[in-house]
């Protein structure tokens, strides 16, 4: 892949799991991006033990040579939460902004079932036409308010959530304005449509609107499981649903591929939460930082 074009970050997921605290809450802040930098990584998505005061944050990541690149962040629209979201919508743009992030990665967590015991494969929520309405045009807003700041938002389809599945991303895409962005996570592509080549055709039908990927791979044996036992999202994690690119089972060769060749520009994020007692979080991001360099050339 052009280096001039793409840079590498990793997020903290793999020390410490915000959606599961008690995962990795032995590794501290300066421990997780001192490692970061150590295998190779330049950039870092925004962990909850990351100091949120970018005079604090900013001095610590650049003595390591680490970018902040995109923090996640909830939206509520399909409930009609529409003036809280956008009011912290503005506080989070502002601190990424200051922190030099390019891109804000948005998820709409109304009804989603992502951290509770549902299962998963089974209990997502379906938006009703005026849920997708509310959703619709609350991103839209999204995006003119990033561009105020020189931003762009991007929606990560996620499961569990509303929009999960290619057709959701399919309609999001469609009734959205073209200055709203996708967040293209392979894990969650391979995930819910359980082959490469949907999550393929997911990345290329919208590579001009991708604006930030995130590469986790997939144990297909585990997602065998949760789809027999009804395991939660959360349990699936626990479990190994996820790991590096290079360990699971998707071919990551075509994905830097199809980016390359249309030209991608921007950040491709190692993402992928496993329990750090079972896989320790250095070793394997030394591992992702040794797969794409010997495949994307990077
Ligand atoms: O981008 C992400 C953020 C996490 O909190 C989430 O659960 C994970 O799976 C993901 O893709
Ligand atoms: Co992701």
């Amino acid at each position: 892949m052009n280096k001039d074009n793409v840079k590498l970050a990793i997020a903290p997921i793999g020390w410490t799991n915000d959606d599961m605290p008690e995962l990795g809450k032995e590794n501290t802040f300066q421990q997780i991006v001192s490692e970061m930098a150590l295998a190779g990584f330049v950039g870092s998505e925004v962990g909850s033990k990351y100091p949120r005061d970018p005079a604090v944050l900013k001095p610590m990541l650049d003595i390591r040579g680490i970018q902040i690149v995109n923090a996640w962040f909830s939206t509520f629209f399909a409930n009609g939460d529409k003036a809280k979201t956008i009011d912290e919508f503005i506080n989070h743009r502002d601190f990424l902004h200051a922190m030099g992030a390019k891109v804000i990665g948005c998820s709409e967590q109304s009804l989603s079932i992502q951290g509770t015991t549902k299962a998963v494969l089974e209990e997502k929520p379906i938006f009703t036409d005026e849920q997708w309405r509310l959703t619709t045009e609350g991103y839209n807003e999204l995006a003119k308010l990033a561009a105020e700041k020189g931003m762009t938002v991007g929606l990560h389809h996620h499961m569990g959530t509303g929009i999960q599945t290619t057709e959701e991303v399919d309609r999001f895409m469609a009734e959205t304005n073209d200055d709203v962005y996708l967040l293209f996570d392979t894990g969650h592509a391979y995930y819910s449509e359980g082959s490469q080549e949907k999550m393929l055709a997911i990345l290329t039908r919208y590579l001009p609107r991708i604006n930030h990927v995130h590469l986790k791979d997939v144990r297909d044996e585990i997602v065998d499981q949760v789809r027999s036992q009804k395991l939660s999202f959360l349990d699936g994690v626990k479990k190994g649903t996820f790991t590096v690119p290079g360990d699971g089972v998707i071919d990551f060769k075509p994905v830097f591929k199809i980016l390359d060749d249309f030209g991608y520009k921007g950040w491709m994020v190692v993402e992928a939460e496993q329990d750090p007692a079972l896989a320790n979080p250095f070793e394997y991001a030394v591992k992702a930082r040794k797969y794409i360099r010997e495949t994307a050339g990077l």
